[in-house]
């Protein structure tokens, strides 16, 4: 395979191709190469990072420093679900880009009542099928993918259900690198068997182990379903300790168990107080094991910002005391099924973070005796729970009374748990004790087996399982006709033969967008207007999504998503005109033989001027960098000052910051300085450029000067503007 050009979107048809021989690059996990404390990053010291990418996507502010992209030392997970694995693949390739390197695709809706796998690639619901030939099309696009950013990346499901040791075996044969496994999730959440969910358990667990997958398991989910989640916080220690135990008779080795802890609270309470205690008590308890951070899903609303809160302080947590992962569950998982934006928004706060905090145990430290008195209290309410769990005749026994996900604070009990029968429930009665001549010729399989002595492998009686024969392997493409990528591949090969798109928020060019505006009506009359201004824009499908009351009576904020029933042409598209950069030695010449002046400020009542700063001076690569001479006369400066300046000095160009646009104060300051340079006869003399982060080009000659720069311009594009024209000036003056 071609590898990846970072100009052109992922080709999804050709890594369909040949996918009956793709076999995965490697088995198992792979954690981030963490670099020595204190290595430089352009000035600064960092403690807590890892190897650089090849390519990447900075945060906002990078620019400021060199476009530097540190990398934290933990796994960042994005998950992304979205049902169709071929626009799943290029989200990915957006995370990746963003710091994400491990990647977590939640399954259809029900796939854990399936009894077997599924095949093909269906569209999903609320996940994507997990089948054969979508994980062998995703890890081959994500070998693509790891190459282009540089660093391997886990792909991760879920090996759940009542056909979990048949998802482990395809995760194992496919080279998926990380699954969810926790036999407590079948039973509380999918109401599978008790004993099957546990025998399926260990032949699954120590199928993974074999793979050398990263477990990660469902305490969360307790969190998750509990009324108020700080109550569960002793159970959560126990069925960590449950899962890991188990985990670790199976064989699995404990560096590749991962804790999923979610810090059980969030504001208004006050959480940090109540989630400290916890995560040092459980760190306290599994030493050596993996831990997971994942954000507080329970109480997240459609809110971003409020999620987005969420994610921060789940990432300080993680800083204050350790993680391994650093999950990201989008930001939207309270309002939409994830959204690219969302996916990668939740990839860039927990980056954002995790770097915001390097280092930080370096000067803040968690007073571990002030903290003990509640630390120990957590342990023993744990601890006090498995021991009535023993007396109560064990697990299943506790299980059977409700002993779970009960919403009181152990000891404290509500009676309101899960209660799961141990003869009951889904697939009850469905394991078949072994017989005791029991013989099965495959390797990694869990329990006793009656295998003739001197085998080097069981398999080699068959000569060679799947594990080890990986060409045994049964590739079946697609089983449905109506329902499969080809299909679905069809209408996006048509919108491109057409050249045509329309936005998206999942899929390719699925239509979607998002407004998002303000009312001074009561939220459920804004709600109204909100969609009332989407009928008249001819928007299709117009949903409420999210809104927060600004006041009962002043007004409402409405996010709203709708569907444009139009296409967009993109050969009709027009670009905006790039400013033009002259080469820096043409430059450097010019002024050398032709001195030029420039008198700059921000103009009007505006007090910015880091901007024009970065501009004008040499130690931002600003035209002074050139030899080109200013006057700067700070900020404030009324439009009378600066001509009156450009006068004193005899300048060739006027730079006039604006960043206040508050009644197009902006647009009212560009024209008071068209017409004082003409009232004044130094129009003709004189370029007056106008800079800003809401200025264009456009808008700036529109109002009468000579040109805008917008975001992002630097020193370079403001020279090379000014030595064009001066240049053409000087050539027009002396060719008349
Ligand atoms: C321990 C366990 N096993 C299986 C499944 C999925 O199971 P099925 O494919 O629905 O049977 C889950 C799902 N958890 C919720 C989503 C992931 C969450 N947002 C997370 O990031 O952890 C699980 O927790």
């Amino acid at each position: 395979m071609m590898p990846l050009d970072p100009k052109k979107p992922i080709d999804i048809e050709e890594i369909l191709k040949d996918l009956d021989k793709y076999r995965p690059r490697r088995r198992g996990w792979t954690w981030r190469k963490k670099l020595p404390e204190g290595t430089k990053v352009d000035r600064y010291e960092y403690y807590q990072i890892s190897e650089p990418l090849k390519n990447s996507i900075p945060l906002p502010a990078a620019h400021y420093f060199n476009n530097i992209d540190p990398q934290p030392d933990v796994v960042i997970t994005a998950e992304i679900a979205s049902g169709r694995f071929e626009d799943d693949i290029r989200r990915m390739r957006m995370a990746a880009w963003h710091g994400a390197d491990h990647i977590m695709v939640i399954r259809t809706l029900g796939q854990s009542h399936f009894d077997g796998l599924i095949e093909g690639t269906p569209e999903g619901v609320g996940g994507i099928p997990i089948t054969r030939k979508q994980v062998r099309a995703t890890r081959k696009a994500l070998d693509l993918i790891e190459d282009e950013v540089g660093r391997p990346i886990n792909f991760h499901s879920y090996v759940s259900g009542v056909a979990g040791p048949e998802i482990a075996v395809l995760f194992a044969e496919e080279g998926v690198n990380g699954a969810h496994q926790d036999p407590q999730y079948n039973i509380l959440y999918r109401g599978v068997n008790p004993v099957r969910s546990f025998v399926d358990a260990a032949v699954a667990k120590k199928i993974m182990a074999w793979a050398g997958m990263l477990q990660i398991d469902g305490a969360h989910n307790a969190n998750a379903s509990a009324k108020i989640s700080w109550t569960v916080m002793p159970e959560l220690l126990v069925q960590h300790g449950i899962n890991c135990m188990f985990s670790l008779k199976v064989g699995m080795p404990k560096e590749n168990i991962a804790l999923s802890t979610v810090p059980p609270m969030i504001a208004p309470t006050p959480e940090m107080r109540i989630d400290l205690p916890y995560a040092v008590a459980l760190r306290e308890l599994f030493k050596g094991f993996r831990f997971r951070a994942q954000m507080n899903t329970r109480y997240i609303e459609s809110d971003l910002f409020d999620a987005t809160r969420v994610h921060v302080l789940n990432a300080v947590l993680s800083r204050l005391t350790s993680a391994d992962l650093q999950s990201t569950i989008t930001p939207d998982e309270g309002r939409n099924v994830p959204w690219h934006i969302n996916s990668i928004r939740g990839v860039e706060t927990a980056k954002h973070t995790l770097l915001a905090m390097d280092g930080i145990q370096k000067y803040v430290k968690i007073d571990r005796e002030a903290i003990r008195e509640k630390v120990r209290e957590l342990k023993m309410r744990a601890i006090l729970m498995l021991e009535e769990i023993l007396e109560m005749g064990g697990y299943f026994e506790a299980l059977e009374a409700g002993m779970f996900v009960d919403n009181g604070y152990y000891p404290e009990r509500l009676g309101d748990g899960i209660a799961r029968k141990k003869d009951g429930e889904i697939a009850a009665g469905t394991v078949v004790p072994r017989d005791p001549d029991y013989m099965a010729p495959v390797c990694e399989h869990f329990g006793y087996n009656n295998l003739p002595e001197g085998l080097e492998k069981p398999c080699d009686l068959i000569g060679g399982c799947t594990f080890h024969k990986p060409e045994k392997i049964q590739f079946i493409d697609e089983l449905d006709e109506t329902d499969n990528v080809n299909l679905r591949l069809q209408r996006v090969k048509d919108m491109k033969a057409r050249n045509v798109i329309k936005p998206e928020v999942e899929w390719y060019a699925d239509g979607w967008i998002q407004l998002d505006m303000t009312f001074s009506l009561p939220e459920e009359y804004a709600e109204a207007a909100a969609l009332a201004v989407c009928e008249r824009l001819g928007l299709e499908d117009p949903t409420i999504i999210a809104k927060t009351v600004l006041h009962p009576a002043e007004g409402t904020y409405v996010e709203v998503k709708a569907k444009v029933p139009f296409e967009i042409k993109i050969d009709e598209l027009k670009l905006p005109k790039k400013p033009e950069i002259l080469p820096e030695d043409e430059i450097f010449d010019f002024v050398a033989k032709r001195p030029i002046t420039v008198v700059a400020a921000t103009v009007g009542e505006d007090e910015h001027s880091v901007g024009l700063r970065e501009i004008l001076d040499i130690k931002h690569g600003g035209i002074e960098k050139y030899g080109i001479k200013y006057h700067y006369l700070g900020t404030s400066c009324p439009p009378e000052k600066l001509i009156d300046a450009a006068i004193e000095t005899g300048a060739d160009a006027i730079l006039a910051s604006m960043i206040i646009t508050h009644n197009d104060v902006h647009i009212k300051n560009m024209r008071r300085l068209n017409e004082l340079a003409i009232e004044k006869g130094i129009r003709d003399k004189v370029l007056i450029i106008v800079g800003g982060t809401q200025i264009t080009n456009d808008l700036a000659i529109e109002n009468g000067v000579d040109a805008g720069f917008g975001r992002g311009t630097k020193g370079i594009h403001v020279a090379s503007f000014i030595v064009k024209k001066l240049r053409e000036r000087d050539a027009q003056s002396s060719g008349n």
